[in-house]
């Protein structure tokens, strides 16, 4: 069996706004995450570990930020098509994982909607979706609340 893993890291800053949309999930906030696309941090940072583990680039290759196309863009738009790119390079998506760095919103509370929210995007069961937070402690710029990083992780596999 032929296993490919790939990481994925993204970073999006806040600006004025009431709500943010993190893995598909609208979560209010007295900011919103600033972008070309709808800046859902984390979804950009699990798109680019399947992308990744394919060596297929990343989602500024596939979706440049020069193109009016994607502006205000579903995220989803994104995962959907790094999805299929591994299903037609012959691979299953074993799983995923999401961890976001930020001190607020608080991400407990909408973790498992946005578990649902993306087994749903990429037609997997949830289980095989993971979604967590943690705080930087208040130091760095996720600390001071200037915005939202997120780190993800992708293992494919190919029968
Ligand atoms: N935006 C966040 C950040 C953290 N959490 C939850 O709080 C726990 C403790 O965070 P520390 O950074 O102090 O370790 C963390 O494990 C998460 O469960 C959160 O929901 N949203
Ligand atoms: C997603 C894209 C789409 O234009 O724009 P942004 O929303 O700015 O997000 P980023 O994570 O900077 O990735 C680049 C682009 O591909």
């Amino acid at each position: 069996m032929k296993v490919r893993l790939g990481n994925g890291y993204d970073v999006h800053k806040f600006g004025p706004g009431d709500h943010v949309v993190l893995c598909g999930v609208k979560v209010p906030h007295d900011q919103t995450l600033m972008g070309h696309s709808d800046a859902d941090v984390g979804m950009h940072a699990i798109t680019d570990a399947i992308y990744g583990a394919l060596a297929a680039g990343d989602i500024g290759r596939h979706f440049p930020p020069s193109d009016p196309q994607w502006k205000g863009a579903a995220s989803e738009i994104f995962l959907k098509h790094a999805v299929q790119l591994a299903r037609d390079a012959g691979f299953v998506i074993s799983n995923v994982d999401c961890t976001m760095v930020c001190e607020f919103p608080k991400i407990g509370p909408h973790a498992d909607a946005m578990r649902a929210t993306l087994a749903d995007i990429m037609d997997l069961p949830i289980e095989d979706i993971s979604v967590k937070a943690t705080t930087s402690e208040k130091l760095g710029f996720t600390g001071r609340g200037e915005g939202i990083a997120a780190i993800a992780t992708a293992a494919l596999v190919a029968p």
